[in-house]
């Protein structure tokens, strides 16, 4: 099967803006890339949406909000590299490949669980008083 030549790498272009925009390109088309393929990485974009907007309107500090938020999205596109790493070298099954993936995903589970619990203590009694609750 012809293979096609490699893509000139960002970090050698003698035109460093050059390459800083070829880097910036690769990097959206890796969060394209999870985008289309991660049902998991949408929702949780979707789920980053309504936390900043929530932050908004109740007045809470933004930036505990966004670094949760990074947090999650990074490590799920690292989950998503791996996944597609891991299909690349071992397309048939193997345990360490079994291993590999499901240790990747109970990061995002770990940190994602944490990230839940820390929305709740942050945004539940700005919300109760807002609501009028209590
Ligand atoms: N090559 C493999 N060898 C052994 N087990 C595998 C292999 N590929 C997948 N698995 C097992 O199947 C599970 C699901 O794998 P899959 O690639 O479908 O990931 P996923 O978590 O469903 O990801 P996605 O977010 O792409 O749906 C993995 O967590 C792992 O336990």
């Amino acid at each position: 099967m012809p293979t096609r030549p490699p893509p000139p790498k960002p970090g050698t272009d003698p035109l460093p803006l050059r390459g800083l925009r070829a880097s910036f390109g690769y990097a959206w088309a890796g969060v394209r890339y999870a985008w289309k393929s991660q049902r998991n990485f949408r929702l949780e974009v979707y789920v980053a949406a309504l936390a900043l907007g929530l932050a908004w309107w109740l007045k809470v500090n933004p930036v505990p909000v966004l670094l949760l938020v990074a947090l999650v999205l990074g490590l799920e596109l690292i989950n998503t590299a791996l996944e597609a790493v891991v299909d690349l070298v071992s397309p048939n099954y193997h345990p360490l490949a079994k291993a590999a993936k499901d240790i990747a995903a109970a990061s995002v589970l770990i940190v994602s669980t944490i990230a839940a619990l820390i929305g709740f203590l942050l945004f539940f009694p700005p919300l109760v008083s807002r609501l009028g609750l209590w």
